[in-house]
């Protein structure tokens, strides 16, 4: 796992080899500790260079070993070792040196980095702290604020930005390993001491509590009730204010409260989920390693409202050429400009040229007879959007994709009206979605394995985690959502505000309430499909009770407040105040609260104390349940899809896993007794009944998540 060589006569080349990302596995970790113990003792060599295999230097410690005990030499001694040796070593860094890889280097008396190349310390987004002597060494190299940055964060640095920064000591274009071995032989003599970073004081502003209170409040409020960023801090604060071997023993105690809580637990099965969600597979036997994407070179998107603008952004940025359509030249002007102007401050950001040459504006749908992919973003109304894909069926080459961004409409009934019902597939964007990570990729009845294949891969192409999922209304994440905005407005209607609600759930972890989520997408939104669907409006049956709608107890508040005005952000006022139209900055508004009060005398309801714990359940057990049924449904292939969706579409906090994980977190036999006993409380909610999956589960034993797909019965698989 480690390759030893002698080049150049007296360099010895020790070359981690554990593909398919040199992972510092027990046997990696033996190799290095062997391969270096017999190169400071060969008296021929006079240095060292580590490298790693396949164009990658390291990936960091292995993580899939963290849930077994611990067997193999541990980091620390290890890299102590490399840096206590009196022969230098260089690290030729290529690809990545990531977390166990980038101390192993910092262990190292240089480092050479090839131009491509990227380091960090992403431990914290595992839930844990770099605990091989990253948290001591980072900040005595490069100084206490970047280094504070740079762990608490886990954001990955170019080799530019780490030679700025002083982590690298060179940066080539050429072989970084060809410049190391150079560079090894030419080190030999010269003092080695000040290159022992355990040796160096850590360089720090004036003011250090001022500096490490700042970040402390800062990552606190970044961290949502994560953990780990505030043990990060308190590791860095060890390295400014404590011996190096003291500052080692902080750093060893810290990562012990971290390795073995469930929110590292959490954060390490969201590591492997993402990846395990692009490995999708249809139970006519296709899958991600059988069925080629079609290469896409032009794409179109029809529609250039909110949606359209960030998916053509995003296609752009991709580096992508875009043909973007509207229907008229005014609304065409507008979407221009806007797409433009996001295209440039993107690019300012970034410091970099926007591609506006990859952009076309057309209102000519005949244009559109060369594009291989046309993804249409449309309002949202079934009858608008196959008068499009119908003219679309026509225009476009036979082979060209067609794909609808909708939130939550039939794929089918859309593919139906098409000449190539195989070609369509639904690719759900999450707004803005030039930003967020999320794309639901939709599997219609009669979607080839090609046409999803596309799609997968063009959401890869986009920097999104996409995820495969059945034809049903809302699809995984918006169907889920709906017992949970259900949930959100009994519980106002039984004595809560919004405030209480909204900070249960902020409490929980997420980045916003549901109310002021709802205010934020806009509260007309969800009015006008609850319109459509005959809850509210004219279509509503007349002999139907205020609070029940088809059967089934439904609360009339949003509806209400939608009919005084209040749509949200955008005019200022919603579930909360704001500002101004488009403020951001929520306040609560005592003429909700005695809205709420009066709905309540009026329909002759006494209001009850709420807590936390009974918001938290009711809002996101019931979101659970739905979750089992989608599973069970075949709508979602497995708990992963489910808990990625939530994670990076819906701000389910990481270091909770998603609510799949989640609910095995808590215990499946206690999310059903919960589930029991709110449904008994509200015998006319049907979204409280426990799912036959859930109750399967339970009786089996609750087996762990990884066991769930055992379970699933799927008579009607989606997938
Ligand atoms: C006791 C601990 C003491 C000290 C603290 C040290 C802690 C650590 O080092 S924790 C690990 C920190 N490192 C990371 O977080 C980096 C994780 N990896 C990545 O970011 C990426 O994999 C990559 C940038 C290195 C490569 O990206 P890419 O080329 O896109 O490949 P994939 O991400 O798809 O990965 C390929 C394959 O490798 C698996 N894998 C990647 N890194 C690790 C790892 N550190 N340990 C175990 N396995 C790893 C990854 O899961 C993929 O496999 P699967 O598709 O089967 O899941």
């Amino acid at each position: 796992m480690a390759r030893y060589e002698q080049v150049q006569g007296t360099v010895a080349l020790i070359t981690l080899t554990n593909p398919p990302v040199n992972a510092l596995s027990a046997a990696v970790r033996l190799g290095i500790t062997e391969t270096v113990t017999r190169a400071l003792r060969d008296p021929e060599v006079k240095s060292m260079v580590i490298c790693g295999e396949n164009g990658v230097f390291c990936g960091g410690a292995d993580i899939r070993e963290f849930a077994k005990p611990m067997s193999g030499p541990p980091l620390v001694p290890m890299i102590a070792a490399i840096e206590e040796g009196e022969k230098p070593v260089v690290a030729a860094i290529e690809g990545a040196a990531f977390g166990g890889g980038l101390e192993l280097a910092l262990g190292c008396h240089y480092r050479i980095a090839h131009s491509k190349a990227r380091v960090g310390l992403p431990e914290v987004t595992l839930g844990l702290l770099p605990a091989a002597g990253g948290t001591q060494r980072l900040p005595r190299l490069i100084g206490l604020a970047p280094a504070l940055d740079l762990i608490t964060t886990g954001r990955h640095v170019t080799a530019q930005e780490a030679l700025k920064l002083g982590i690298v000591d060179q940066v080539t274009d050429q072989s970084a390993l060809d410049l190391a071995i150079q560079f090894a032989q030419q080190v030999v003599g010269q003092p080695l001491l000040p290159r022992k970073l355990s040796t160096r004081q850590t360089p720090c502003p004036p003011d250090v509590d001022g500096l490490l209170e700042e970040t402390m409040a800062q990552v606190k409020q970044r961290a949502r009730g994560a953990m780990a960023p505030i043990a990060c801090v308190q590791a860095v604060r060890a390295a400014a204010t404590l011996p190096y071997q003291a500052g080692m023993q902080k750093e060893q105690e810290l990562m012990a409260t971290l390795f073995h809580s469930s929110q590292a637990r959490a954060m390490q099965y969201c590591f492997f989920a993402q990846r395990a969600v692009g490995r999708w597979s249809l139970s006519s036997g296709a899958h991600s390693g059988n069925s080629k994407p079609r290469p896409v070179s032009k794409v179109a998107v029809i529609g250039l409202g909110t949606m359209g603008r960030g998916i053509t952004v995003a296609l752009v940025k991709a580096g992508m050429s875009v043909l973007a359509v509207e229907t008229n030249k005014k609304q065409l002007e507008i979407g221009k400009q806007m797409v433009s102007a996001m295209l440039k401050h993107d690019a300012q950001k970034r410091n970099a040229t926007p591609r506006l040459d990859l952009l076309h504006f057309t209102i000519d749908l005949l244009e559109l007879k060369n594009t291989d992919l046309i993804i249409e973003a449309v309002f949202e109304d079934m009858a608008l959007k196959k008068q499009v894909f119908k003219e679309l069926s026509s225009v476009c080459k036979a082979d060209a994709f067609l794909c609808t961004n909708t939130s939550g409409l039939d794929v089918d009934e859309l593919a139906a009206v098409t000449k190539r019902p195989e070609l369509v597939v639904g690719m759900h964007f999450f707004a803005p979605a030039h930003v967020m990570k999320l794309l639901e990729v939709v599997h219609g009845s009669r979607s080839s394995p090609e046409a999803v294949a596309t799609a997968m891969h063009l959401g890869k192409r986009l920097g999104k985690v996409s995820v495969l999922v059945g034809n049903c209304a809302g699809f995984v994440g918006n169907r889920m959502l709906k017992p949970y905005l259900e949930q959100a407005n009994f519980l106002l209607e039984e004595g809560a505000t919004p405030e209480l609600v909204d900070g249960a759930l902020e409490e929980f972890g997420f980045p916003m309430g549901v109310f002021k989520m709802s205010d934020l997408s806009g509260l007309d939104v969800g009015w006008r499909i609850r319109k459509e669907a005959g809850l509210t409006g004219p279509n509503v049956d007349p002999r139907d009770p205020p609070r029940r709608r088809q059967g089934r107890r439904y609360s009339p508040l949003p509806d209400l407040v939608c009919e005084q005005g209040r749509l949200g952000q955008k005019n200022g006022r919603g579930w909360y105040l704001y500002d101004k139209p488009g403020g951001r900055v929520a306040t609560p508004d005592p003429s909700i609260h005695k809205f709420l009060e009066e709905y309540r005398i009026k329909h002759g309801i006494s209001p009850r104390q709420i807590d936390r714990q009974e918001v938290v359940e009711r809002c996101l057990f019931a979101l659970i349940n739905e979750g089992f049924r989608s599973l069970d449904d075949g709508i979602a292939a497995g708990p992963e899809d489910i808990d990625m969706i939530y994670v990076f579409g819906y701000g389910w906090p990481r270091h909770r896993g998603g609510p799949m994980f989640y609910a095995g977190m808590v215990g499946l036999p206690r999310v059903l007794t919960r589930l029991e006993h709110y449904r008994q409380a509200h015998p006319e909610v049907p979204h409280l009944e426990p799912s036959p999956l859930l109750r399967r589960l339970v009786a089996s034993g609750s087996p762990p998540i990884n066991k769930w797909r055992d379970f699933l019965q799927r008579p009607h698989s989606q997938l």
